[in-house]
C-alpha cells in the first residue's frame, strides 16, 4: 500500500496531512502526485468525495515551497462556494509555508479583489467569470508566470450549461502563460475529453478510477415514485422520519428552480423543520452564510439548486433528497455525491413522478447500478397531504406578494448586458418568434381541418 513518503512528498506537508486526519493516499492521490511532481499534466477522473482536491493541493504546494512566488497557481471552478472551499484546503494544507491565496468571485467586491491581486498571492482561487471580468478591465494583473493552471470540475468549466463558461475561458487562458502544468480534475471527465485534451496539451497523464458502478459502494441508491401532486406529502414524511429516527443527520435536498427552492424551504419551515436555502438568486453573501449555518449544523436542512451538485463537502450529510429527477445522469451523479463522501455511508433518495420513469432509465444506465424502491407507508403520507398542499399554496402565495420574480427578471436582464446583449432588443426578438410559432401553428391546425374535411366517408353496403 502507497504512503506519502512514497509518492515524493516532503516532510512537512505529510504532518500538515496527518494533522488534518490524512493518513493514507486515496486512489487518485496516489496515482496522480507523482505525476504532478514530475511536471506532467494530469487528468484526473474519480469518484465523488474521493480526494481529488487534496490530489492537486498538495503537489502544487510541495512545488510552491521550492520557489515561493505569487501568482504561482491559478484554480478555476464553477461555483463560488466551492472556491471558498479549495482555497480553504489550500490554506489548511499550506499554513507552514504562511500560504498567500486570494478568491476571486462575482458577487463580491471587484476593487478589493483587485487590491488583494495586486499584492501577488501564492494561489488564486477564481471562478470563470469574474476573473475575466478582473483580465478585461484592468492590464494590472498578472497571471503570466503561473507554473500551474487547475480546472476543478473540469467538464463543467468546458460544458455550455446554464452559464456558459466558454467565452471567459477563452479570456483567461489567453492570459496565462503556454508553459505551464494543467491539471484536471472531476468525476465525470470522460464525456469531455477531447475538449480537455485541447487544454492540457503536454501528453497528459490520464488517470480514471475504473470501475463497473459510477458511484460511490458506500451510498445506498433508493426511489420513490409518486404523483406529482404527492411529491411534497412524501418529502416532508421523509424529513421527518429522519428527524426522529437520526437527530444527527444532516439532509440536503436538490430542486429544479430556485423559486421551487424558496416555496419549499418556506413550507419546511412552516412544519418547523430547520431549514435553509441555497440558490443564485440569493445574495452572495446570505449565500454564504447559509451555507455556513448548515456546515456548522444550526441548520439540519439544507434546500439548494443545481448551484450546490458539485464539490461541496460536508461530512455531517447523511441523506440526498431529489425532489426532482435530474434530467441528466451526470447532474445525478454529483448531486448524490454529496453524501457518502471519503468512506462514509449515505443514502438517495429520488422522487419519481411517471413522466420521470425515463430519466431514471438513463441514470441507472449510466451509473450501471438500479435504484432500490424506498419502503414508505403510503396511507401515513397521504393522511398529511392535504395540510402539506395547503401550507405549500399558502407559501406560494405570500411568495408573490413578495419582489421574487421581478428579481428574476432584473437579474436576467443584467446578466444578458453581461452577455453583450440588449435585454430590450431580445425581448423583442422574444415576442416575435413567438408570434411565428403560434402563426405557424394556426396554419397547420387550419391544413390538418381542411384534410379531414376533405376526406370521404366510408361508404358501407
Ligand atoms: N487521503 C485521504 N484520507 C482520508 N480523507 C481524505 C483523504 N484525502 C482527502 N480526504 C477527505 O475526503 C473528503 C472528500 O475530498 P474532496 O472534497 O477532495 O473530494 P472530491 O473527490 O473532490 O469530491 P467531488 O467529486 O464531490 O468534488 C474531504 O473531507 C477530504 O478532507
Amino acid at each position: 500500500m502507497a504512503t506519502f513518503e512514497s509518492l515524493g512528498l516532503c516532510e512537512w506537508l505529510i504532518q500538515q496531512c496527518k494533522q488534518m486526519g490524512i493518513s493514507r493516499p486515496t486512489p487518485v492521490q496516489e496515482k496522480c502526485i507523482p505525476a504532478i511532481l514530475e511536471g506532467r499534466d494530469c487528468m484526473g477522473c474519480a469518484k465523488t468525495g474521493s480526494g481529488k482536491t487534496a490530489a492537486f493541493v498538495l503537489p502544487v504546494l510541495q512545488k510552491l515551497s521550492e520557489d515561493p512566488y505569487g501568482v504561482f497557481c491559478l484554480v478555476l471552478t464553477p461555483t463560488r462556494e466551492l472556491a471558498y472551499q479549495i482555497a480553504e484546503q489550500f490554506r489548511a494544507l499550506g499554513k507552514p509555508m504562511g500560504l498567500k491565496d486570494c478568491i476571486i468571485v462575482g458577487g463580491m467586491d471587484m476593487v478589493t479583489q483587485g487590491l488583494e491581486l495586486s499584492k501577488k498571492p501564492h494561489v488564486v482561487v477564481a471562478t470563470p467569470g469574474r476573473l475575466a471580468d478582473h483580465i478585461r478591465s484592468s492590464d494590472t494583473i498578472s497571471l503570466n508566470r503561473i507554473q500551474f493552471l487547475i480546472l476543478d470540475e473540469a467538464d463543467r468549466l468546458l460544458e455550455q450549461g446554464c452559464t456558459d463558461f466558454t467565452k471567459d475561458l477563452e479570456v483567461i487562458l489567453s492570459a496565462v502563460p503556454a508553459k505551464r502544468q494543467t491539471l484536471l480534475f472531476s468525476a465525470t471527465l470522460t464525456d469531455t475529453l477531447q475538449q480537455l485534451q485541447s487544454i492540457a496539451m503536454n501528453r497528459p497523464f490520464f488517470w480514471e478510477h475504473k470501475s463497473d458502478v459510477q458511484t460511490v459502494e458506500e451510498l445506498d441508491q433508493r426511489f420513490i415514485l409518486t404523483p406529482e401532486k404527492v411529491k411534497d406529502a412524501y418529502l416532508v414524511h421523509l424529513i421527518q422520519k429522519f428527524q426522529d429516527e437520526h437527530d444527527d443527520w444532516s439532509i440536503m435536498i436538490f430542486t429544479n428552480t430556485c423559486k421551487n427552492c424558496q416555496i419549499l424551504t418556506m413550507m419546511l419551515r412552516e412544519f418547523n423543520f430547520p431549514t435553509i436555502s441555497l440558490h443564485s438568486m440569493m445574495k452572495q453573501r446570505q449565500r454564504f452564510a447559509n451555507l455556513a449555518k448548515f456546515k456548522s449544523n444550526v441548520f439540519k436542512i439544507l434546500i439548494a439548486t443545481d448551484v450546490a451538485a458539485r464539490g461541496l463537502d460536508i461530512p455531517t450529510v447523511q441523506v440526498v433528497i431529489n425532489h426532482n429527477t435530474p434530467g441528466l445522469p451526470k447532474i445525478y451523479i454529483h448531486r448524490v455525491g454529496r453524501t457518502a463522501r471519503a468512506g462514509r455511508n449515505g443514502v438517495a433518495i429520488t422522487l419519481v413522478t411517471q413522466y420521470d420513469i425515463h430519466l431514471i432509465s438513463a441514470i441507472e444506465e449510466q451509473i450501471q447500478a438500479k435504484l432500490s424502491e424506498f419502503p414508505v407507508e403510503e396511507k401515513e403520507v397521504l393522511k398529511t397531504l392535504t395540510q402539506v398542499n395547503v401550507t405549500r399554496r399558502q407559501c406560494e402565495i405570500r411568495l408573490e406578494s413578495t419582489d421574487f420574480d421581478e428579481k428574476k427578471k432584473i437579474n436576467k436582464r443584467k446578466q444578458m448586458i453581461l452577455d453583450g446583449k440588449d435585454p430590450d432588443l431580445e425581448e423583442k426578438r422574444k415576442q416575435e418568434h413567438e408570434k411565428i410559432r403560434r402563426q405557424k401553428k394556426k396554419q397547420n391546425r387550419k391544413k390538418e381541418a381542411k384534410k379531414h374535411s376533405a376526406k370521404p366517408t366510408a361508404v358501407h353496403s
